[in-house]
């Protein structure tokens, strides 16, 4: 297993670019399902949960080929053999569930291995399923899998969801874009990623309005048509490269960055006394008067401070001036990180959704272990500005969700860099 190495005490300078989202990608890609004309994605991510969308969608029957070293995405899925998305594929990534919506509404029928939990909650699927259901499915749990068949078709419903999941609104959305008449969809998803989705089924024909208020209402259609749709930039990875200089110092542009992705998160950068302003480009942050100052944080649904970026945050605040609160409020065990940065000298209680940081002066490199997608990188930017060396294990949850992180940081003077494991 690879491992990185980072060791800190270098002021950032330079431009980084902000690659298309996973999180909007791997919506996206189930879309082609919809459809048995070609849908191409340009300004795809190139992560390991693309590849693994990739294999369950071949899984299925259609054709993915992937171009200009993964920046394209060609997909097809005029022949569909199989509507079992595996256990096997599903188990690896929890986004393998956004087959449901569109297998139902193409075939009348999937057949998708439930995901379990995971390291940061237990993320059932309830709401998905009480959405596809409203819309006529029966579904059903046998040996771990949901089994389900739309023998009339799909039709359009009054449906409003007990919590605004980002997964079940892109599920349903997906689902209702062929189902005969109107569906709408209460107390839906904002997220930038919901709003990216309805563009690209916009483009394939589709009938929806409302898609970044909490009502989105879709007038279903017979057929959706080919197409081709650039993802949006990963409002993720570009919050995690901000705090990159917040923690290390300097000044760093990111190629590509808007505010409007992460009104919250700009908004307590600010409150930290970190600088962010917009160029031509995206968005410039800088870190010039000493340390952060302390803040405190509520992880909320979109346009509140993104649960995805708490861990990083955490990581910030862990140098701050004063102490902060962090409250979770969308998973029940995302600060596995806090321990970690815990060995390298900070000092955090956690409390059930609370976790209390009082920020120390510096942190000191250590070896510590990643235990998912965002608290691995929590890890390396607490390493930037850290005193001597951090090494952080079990980087393969890294691969997950951030591109060439060593090339990014290192191109703006991060001493960093991946050793290769067995
Ligand atoms: C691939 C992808 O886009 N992943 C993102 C997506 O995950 P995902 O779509 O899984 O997140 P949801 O919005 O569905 O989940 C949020 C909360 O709702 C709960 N829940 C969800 C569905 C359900 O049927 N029942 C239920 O109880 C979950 O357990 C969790 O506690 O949104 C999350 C919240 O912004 C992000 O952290 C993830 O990075
Ligand atoms: C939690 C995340 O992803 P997933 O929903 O795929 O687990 C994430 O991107 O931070």
């Amino acid at each position: 297993m690879d491992s990185i190495i980072v060791t800190g005490g270098t002021e950032l300078r330079g431009q980084i670019p902000i690659a298309g989202a996973k999180n909007a990608c791997l919506a996206l890609m189930p879309a082609t399902l919809l459809s048995d004309e070609p849908l191409t994605l340009t300004n795809a991510p190139r992560l390991s949960d693309i590849k693994t969308m990739t294999t369950l969608l071949e899984s299925l029957g259609a054709e993915v080929r992937s171009m200009q070293e993964g920046r394209v995405l060609a997909m097809s899925s005029h022949d569909l053999d199989n509507l079992t998305a595996d256990y096997d594929i599903v188990r690896k990534m929890r986004a393998s569930n956004l087959v449901l919506g569109p297998l139902l509404a193409r075939a009348g029928r999937a057949v998708v291995s439930l995901p379990g939990g995971c390291a940061i909650g237990a993320r059932p699927m309830d709401i998905h399923i009480a959405g596809l259901e409203a819309l006529g499915a029966e579904i059903e749990l046998r040996d771990g899998y949901l089994h389900a068949v739309a023998p009339r078709g799909l039709k359009g419903a009054v449906i409003e969801q007990r919590f605004a999941s980002v997964g079940a609104t892109e599920n349903v959305v997906m689902a209702a874009t062929l189902a005969k008449g109107t569906t709408v969809l209460r107390n839906a998803a904002r997220e930038p990623e919901i709003v990216d989705l309805v563009k690209c089924l916009h483009s394939m024909g589709a009938h929806i309005e409302g898609e970044g208020t909490d009502t989105i209402t879709i007038e279903g259609v017979d057929r959706l048509h080919g197409a081709t749709h650039p993802v949006v930039a990963d409002r993720i990875e570009l919050g995690t490269y901000m705090i990159a200089p917040a923690i290390a110092g300097g000044e760093v542009e990111l190629i590509g960055g808007r505010m409007d992705l992460l009104p919250a998160f700009c908004e307590k950068l600010h409150g930290a006394g970190i600088e962010v302003s917009e160029t031509k480009l995206g968005l410039k942050v800088a870190r010039s008067n000493g340390r952060a100052r302390a803040v405190d944080v509520k992880t909320e649904v979109f346009p509140g401070f993104p649960t995805d970026l708490q861990a990083q945050m955490m990581a910030l605040l862990a140098t701050a001036k004063g102490t902060s609160v962090l409250e979770e409020t969308i998973f029940e065990n995302r600060f596995m990180h806090a321990p970690e940065l815990m060995r390298m000298g900070a000092e955090i209680e956690v409390h059930g959704g609370h976790a209390t940081v009082h920020g120390v002066e510096r942190l000191k490199g250590a070896p510590v272990m990643a235990t998912d997608l965002r608290a691995s990188v929590s890890l390396i930017l607490a390493g930037l500005g850290a005193e001597g060396e951090t090494v952080v294990s079990r980087v393969y949850h890294l691969d997950r969700g951030y591109e060439r992180v060593e090339e990014k940081l290192s191109a703006c003077g991060a001493r960093i860099e991946r050793v290769k494991g067995e």
